[in-house]
């Protein structure tokens, strides 16, 4: 059977608002971890955002927390192999994962990066739902693919996040919303609604907000 995969839905106005709350409150980077024993203790739930190199990840943290430089500030060229904590209040952690899909990156440096990432999404119990952020231009690749599967194998939820919603056009993004839906159909982790965002717009953002509020 096809699993449909509708748009999340706008949230109520008092959950919507709540939400607005606890992302305009303190949020803080609290480091960098390059090794599974590096970890902050899981003593919160926490969400994470995958994606492929230049998805949206950072304007993505950015945009929901109302904070232009914070998640740029931590993901510095060179420091790309980091799993990026920020402490949402003391709720949960945003996970901002590095990258993937670096065709250029040393076999070895691919090889650790692949193994840390494994080893996160298979190992770590607090991790509620992992947002995979998929360029709205581009649709699942075969890199995706791959991460998606991983997914599947640690049955860790995870949730398509479309990003850069402004670049395109309406008839462009249905297209999309095709694509995606039809690449989902293979991955049982796969959270059955859709979430399209724009980090520079505002577009999708309330909606995300809310549905992390709602894990955490
Ligand atoms: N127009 C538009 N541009 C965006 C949006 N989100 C991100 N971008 C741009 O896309 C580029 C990459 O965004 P990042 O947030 O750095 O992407 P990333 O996934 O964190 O990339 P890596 O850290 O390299 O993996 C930047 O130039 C952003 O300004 C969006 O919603 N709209
Ligand atoms: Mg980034």
């Amino acid at each position: 059977m096809k699993v449909a995969f509708p748009l999340a839905p706008e949230p109520e106005a008092e959950i919507a608002e709540a939400a607005r709350l606890l992302f305009a409150g303190p949020v803080d980077f609290l480091k960098g971890v390059v090794a599974m024993d590096g970890l902050p203790p899981a003593d919160r739930p926490e969400v994470c955002f995958a994606g492929r190199s230049n998805a949206g990840k950072s304007s993505l943290i950015n945009a929901l927390t109302g904070r232009k430089g914070l998640a740029r500030a931590s993901n510095t060229p060179g420091r790309t192999q980091e799993i990026n904590y920020f402490e949402l209040g003391e709720r949960a952690y945003l996970v901002d994962l590095p990258g993937y899909g670096f065709a250029k990156a040393p076999v070895a440096v691919v090889a650790k990066w692949q193994a840390l990432l494994k080893n996160y999404l298979a190992g770590r119990p607090t991790l509620r739902r992992a947002f995979t952020l998929i360029d709205s231009r581009h649709g699942v690749k075969d890199v995706d693919h791959e991460i998606m599967r991983l997914l599947d194998r640690s049955a860790v939820p995870f949730q398509v996040v479309l990003t850069k919603a402004d670049k395109i056009g309406s008839q462009a993004m249905a297209d999309t919303v095709e694509q995606v839906r039809e690449a989902l159909q293979k991955h049982p982790a796969a959270y059955p609604e859709l979430v399209i965002t724009s980090s520079e717009k505002g577009q999708g953002i309330a909606t995300l907000r809310a549905i992390i509020a709602s894990l955490g």
